[in-house]
């Protein structure tokens, strides 16, 4: 995707620094969740990155799998410098893009952004629950965007003070 300012691409491994680099001040303010560099290598492929005209790294986000038809949006990350500049609003378009040629049709996210999710389509999940025998699946794994998603206890620190937030894709 090419826009006047900026281009949306997959992530390479040589960015994963700069992505890192990118979150690091959120992950300070406990915005978004601190990871491993080897895990920001492993999930390298779920990456969207976007470089500005100059080829600095400004943006990033993640689509996650979760099952046959569940995603999660993480780590979306708009440099300061760029905030307001429809970075946020490209990302969110191509994960969703990503998503459908996948199989997705739900997308769930975890996030302080209700506004902009909202804009994009999302709806706060509230008490939703999630289909018993899914449930019984998904509580199988060990990854923490996947208790988020469930609300499970052991991740209630991640999870305080955020929205749990759902979009049905058309
Ligand atoms: C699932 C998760 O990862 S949760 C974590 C979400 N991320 C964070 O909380 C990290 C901190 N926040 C951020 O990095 C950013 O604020 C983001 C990612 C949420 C949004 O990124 P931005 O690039 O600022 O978003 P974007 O520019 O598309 O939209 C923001 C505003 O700019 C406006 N805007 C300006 N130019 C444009 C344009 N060309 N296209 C679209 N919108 C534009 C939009 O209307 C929007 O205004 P609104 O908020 O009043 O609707």
């Amino acid at each position: 995707m090419t826009h006047q300012e900026f281009i949306v691409r997959r992530a390479q491994t040589r960015d994963v620094p700069r992505i890192q680099a990118l979150v690091e001040p959120l992950v300070q303010q406990r915005i978004l969740l601190g990871k491993d560099r080897v895990v920001f290598y492993e999930a390298v492929q779920e990456f969207r990155v976007v470089e500005d005209l100059e080829g600095n790294l400004v943006g990033c986000g993640a689509l996650h799998v979760m099952w046959e038809d569940l995603g999660e949006v993480r780590t979306l990350a708009v440099s300061e410098d760029w905030l307001g500049r429809g970075i946020g609003h490209a990302l969110i378009g191509r994960l969703e893009a990503d998503a459908r040629e996948l199989g997705l049709t739900r997308l769930f996210c975890l996030t302080f952004e209700v506004d902009f999710f909202t804009r994009h389509g999302f709806v706060d999940m509230g008490t939703e629950t999630v289909d018993p025998a899914i449930y019984a699946e998904l509580v199988r794994s060990p990854d923490e965007g996947v208790a988020e998603f469930l609300d499970l206890a052991r991740v209630k620190p991640n999870t305080l003070g955020n929205t749990r937030m759902l979009k049905r894709l058309a």
